[in-house]
């Protein structure tokens, strides 16, 4: 339907139509420029024109975003009626401190949620007054007996953090948010917001806040023709072929939704990256994306392939070492930082999975990663250096790869270098043990990289809550330093005292309406943000928050939710890898069970490699018997983990190659506690079912149905799992599935026919 489509006298027929195409914008989501309202007023006469302004105000007021495309930032009416009416108190008159486009974003947000979650504006005043009850504004501009009466020392918030804090101020109760910067101001407001989203009173509040690691970063893997590279959520945000001109509202929504949360960097394209981004056809895109970002915080890096001084640059070579290579990148820099005066810099993935890279002329990843380096120091930019190296060359343990390549350079990476290691060693599976690189580079700042994109988790059609997954990396201890020195004290600088730290997501966003495919994935966005802000932060209090930002205040609701989302990743440890199996995948592209392909030309590619099934057991020796990756670890940990008594059973077959009945702690064999486990895995998503049906009376039934049909579909898949594996492994165990694990019903021939020709997110061809 088009907004203007049949314009007649009779005034109820264009109500009804102004109303259909509000609703009609409103839920795609176009920005209704006053603009096209007033030409729309044009034609019809003024007391017309009066009436349906009126009408569209109340439309608007009444106008939903479609569902999901709030994400947490609802921001749902006050129900407690004791609780509104002190918010109501609180929020009488406002002082907010003028200033640039930072802060009128965090005015603006304040006002969105403030009407939306109190139904009314208060006064905001641009003249601090001593009517105000709240005062928003830098600890510059605050008088000092304010000051003095807030007693808070502003050295330990750094430029990010901020105070919320109600004090008595001339026999007044007054809320003050403050900060050294805009940024911090920025913070605080979203903090404030969310402290109501959470409901709490702000009558004695005093909350002081700032991030624990600098670059929170979410790297999106898009491509320049939309697609996107292990995307489940739609294509790319980033309409290229739009942009610079065309500023899609979700930019807005996209960074309004970053900052909440505190991410302050994105990288905009695929790590497999194409040098067509660094021309100025494209850097003017990205300047305006840029533009649109900057006053949420938020720093853009790109990711720069390798050989760009050969394919946009006219050169034969990308040698690191050649002088002209040097001075195409220290040009190319140059004229980024023209485009954008505040660019973060680039994040590199070389001579890995055929990408080029400074191996491809005999030098090392530290050549070529200082080469760059050197061309963004003056500008304050950063190389973010990928670890997630490994080659066909080397026949070795793939698990060890990484380390091997790395480790020997530690403390000769230049100071804006970081080298971003994803969490374990192998790639992004359900559950791997922390990587051992954390243990082992203390001079060289490491970048965490999480993926949020579920390559190995289903895709965005199964519900798993991953900020669990990603507490149980960061608090692995690494002993490097002894007992303690856990994993976020190495992403935090901490253990050893790093200025520059940083945590990186694989971004799982797309064009989706809910954003992220699955509404429940929202969740691990807001939840990789809460923890790159703080990564000694509890997944619990991350799902707490989360539930009542998006869905319920009710706590029967949030007390059962949170429990499905937090077994949410064991049980899919369960249905896909248990007992620390690992890439059993189907290839290509990682969504069903494959652990039959062993017909690829790399060993690595083949599930066969990583299981090692025989008739005489399961599992990928890595102790000093077989590949000896665990000497990678401190000596304290390869203890624990080479022995198969004292190994976490979580990653039992992760380290150990052991015998179909070899005895597991809770006495039952190997075979029958692997199958039992993959039951589990199915059994924890029926009742994950279960729970959602019981608390269908809290939510709509749009929001109840999308999510139980999900649901079906992953219990349909953990079943599938379950039996395509046991089926397959039954092979070698040559042994009956134990009680309580249900008979698949299909043939190991029928799993190993199925095929995926719709399975979205595929790499496409690099050349
Ligand atoms: C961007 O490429 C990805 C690739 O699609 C993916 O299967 C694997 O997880 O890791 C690669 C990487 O992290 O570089």
């Amino acid at each position: 339907m088009s907004l203007f489509c049949s314009f007649d006298n009779n005034l109820y027929l264009e109500i009804l139509n102004l109303h259909f195409s509000l609703i009609y914008l409103v839920t795609n989501y176009l920005p209704l420029s006053n603009h096209t309202i007033i030409k729309y007023y044009d034609y019809m006469s003024r007391t017309k024109a009066i009436f349906l302004f009126f009408m569209l105000q109340i439309t608007l007021v009444f106008a939903q975003s479609p569902p999901g495309y709030d994400l947490w930032l609802g921001y749902s009416e006050i129900e407690e009626p004791a609780l509104l009416k002190e918010y109501q108190n609180t929020f009488k008159s406002i002082y907010f401190q003028n200033g640039n486009e930072m802060l009128h974003a965090a005015e603006r947000e304040l006002t969105t949620g403030i009407k939306k979650m109190l139904r009314k504006l208060p006064d905001f005043e641009k003249l601090r007054n001593s009517e105000n009850t709240v005062v928003i504004a830098k600890k510059s501009n605050l008088e000092s007996s304010l000051l003095k009466r807030l007693a808070f020392d502003f050295d330990q918030l750094g430029a990010d953090g901020f105070v919320i804090k109600t004090v008595l101020f001339e026999r007044k109760q007054v809320l003050i948010v403050t900060a050294n910067e805009d940024i911090g101001i920025l913070y605080g407001v979203f903090g404030l917001l969310n402290l109501m989203q959470q409901r709490e009173s702000l009558k004695h509040i005093m909350l002081s806040d700032a991030p624990k690691v600098n670059i929170r970063m979410l790297n999106h893997w898009d491509n320049l023709d939309r697609t996107v590279e292990r995307g489940y959520a739609g294509f790319s945000l980033w309409n290229w072929q739009k942009l610079p001109e065309y500023i899609d509202q979700r930019y807005i929504d996209y960074a309004r939704a970053n900052a909440s949360i505190g991410i302050n960097a994105v990288s905009l394209t695929n790590v497999n990256a194409n040098a067509l981004i660094l021309t100025p056809a494209y850097l003017e895109k990205v300047q305006a994306l840029a533009k649109v970002f900057r006053p949420y915080g938020i720093k853009i890096y790109l990711t720069a392939r390798f050989s760009a001084p050969i394919e946009i640059g006219g050169l034969e070579t990308a040698d690191p070492l050649d002088l002209n290579v040097q001075n195409w990148w220290h040009g190319k820099v140059k004229e980024i930082y023209d485009y954008i005066p505040d660019f973060g810099g680039f994040l590199v993935k070389a001579n890995s999975e055929g990408q080029p890279g400074p191996q491809n002329y005999g030098r090392s990843h530290v050549d070529g990663a200082n080469m760059m380096a050197m061309a963004l120091e003056p500008f304050g930019g950063n190389v973010i250096w990928r670890a997630f190296v490994y080659s066909e060359h080397d026949t070795s343990d793939r698990a060890k790869q990484a380390y091997t390549q790395f480790v020997p350079f530690d403390g000769k990476f230049r100071d804006n270098v970081l080298v971003q290691t994803k969490n374990g060693a192998i790639d992004f599976q359900p559950r791997e043990p922390f990587h051992p690189m954390f243990g082992a580079m203390p001079k060289t700042p490491l970048m965490m990289e999480f993926q949020i994109t579920q390559e190995y988790l289903g895709f965005s059609t199964h519900l798993v809550f991953l900020p669990k997954l990603f507490e149980e990396v960061l608090h692995s201890d690494t002993y490097s330093k002894g007992k303690g020195s856990t994993v976020a004290k190495v992403i935090a600088g901490s253990l050893n005292q790093k200025k520059l730290t940083g945590m990186a997501g694989v971004a799982n966003i797309g064009t989706d309406l809910n954003w992220t495919g699955h509404p429940f994935a929202q969740a691990n966005w807001y939840g990789f943000g809460r923890m790159a802000w703080d990564p000694y932060l509890d997944s619990e209090t991350i799902a707490n928050e989360w539930i009542k930002a998006t869905y319920s205040q009710n706590p029967n609701f949030i007390t059962a939710i949170k429990s499905m989302m937090l077994t949410s990743r064991e049980a899919v440890v369960n249905y896909m890898n248990p007992l620390g199996l690992h890439h059993i995948f189907d290839t290509g592209h990682h969504y069903g069970p494959g652990p039959w392909v062993s017909e690829l030309s790399r060993p690595e590619w083949n599930p066969v490699y990583y299981h090692k099934a025989d008739e005489k057991g399961i599992g990928f020796n890595r102790t000093p018997s077989g590949s000896d990756a665990t000497a990678q670890y401190a000596p304290e940990l390869a203890k624990i983990f080479n022995d198969p008594k004292t190994c976490p059973e979580e990653y039992l077959l992760w380290f150990h190659h052991l015998p179909w009945d070899y005895k597991l702690k809770n006495g039952h064999t190997l075979w029958d506690g692997l199958a039992l486990k993959y039951q589990q895995g199915v059994d924890q998503v029926k009742t994950m079912i279960v729970t959602w049906d019981d608390s269908k009376q809290y939510i709509t039934p749009e929001q109840h149905n999308e999510v139980r049909m999900l649901l079906q579909i992953q219990l349909r898949e953990a079943k599938w799992w379950r039996d395509a594996c046991l089926l397959y492994f039954q092979t070698f165990s040559k042994q009956a599935l134990p009680e309580g694990v249900n008979k698949p019903t299909k043939t190991l021939a029928y799993y190993k026919s199925l095929k995926f020709p719709f399975a979205p997110g595929i790499r496409p061809q690099w050349h």
